[in-house]
């Protein structure tokens, strides 16, 4: 299932860097973030071959078990077996995911949350370490 953590109070503002490595035949990760495995605020899943996907990363939120509309990101940082950084902050507009690269997402934040309390690493993916600054 991966890592969960609940209760992490992160506010607008503040920004979450997690690093890691991705699994050397990886398929696919996600990084969510929100007030409950049911409601994600961003719903972050590189795809290196999954879903029919190549190489995209998928952005979405999750609104009482409901999907919203993907967004999708053809610039792809990220290389099976490699280690990565990546460092989610938001306000009340928006998401800002911060890659390898200088690269940056930009999601609606659709649920218009003030602070998140839950953070979860799915996948094909291996924590290092998690800080909150
Ligand atoms: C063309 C008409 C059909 O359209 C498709 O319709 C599918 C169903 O809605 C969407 O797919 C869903 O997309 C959603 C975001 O929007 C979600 O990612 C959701 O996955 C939730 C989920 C999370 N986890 C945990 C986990 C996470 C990451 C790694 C692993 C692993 C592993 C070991 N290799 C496990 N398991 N499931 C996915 O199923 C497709 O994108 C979409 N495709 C397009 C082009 O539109």
């Amino acid at each position: 299932k991966g890592l969960v953590l609940t209760h992490v109070n992160v506010k607008a503002g503040e920004r979450i860097r997690v690093k890691g490595k991705v699994a050397p035949d990886a398929k696919s990760f996600a990084l969510n973030l929100g007030r409950a495995g049911s409601d994600l605020l961003l719903h972050f899943n590189p795809r290196f071959d999954c879903h029919g996907d190549t190489r995209i990363i998928v952005c979405n939120s999750l609104s009482g078990g409901e999907w919203g509309e993907e967004l999708r990101e053809a610039e792809f940082p990220f290389q099976q077996g490699e280690e990565t950084k990546i460092s989610v902050a938001f306000n009340a507009q928006e998401v800002m995911v911060k890659l390898p690269g200088d690269q940056e997402i930009k999601f609606p934040n659709r649920l218009g949350l003030e602070a998140v309390q839950f953070l979860s690493v799915e996948g094909d993916f291996g924590v290092k370490s998690i800080k909150f600054d």
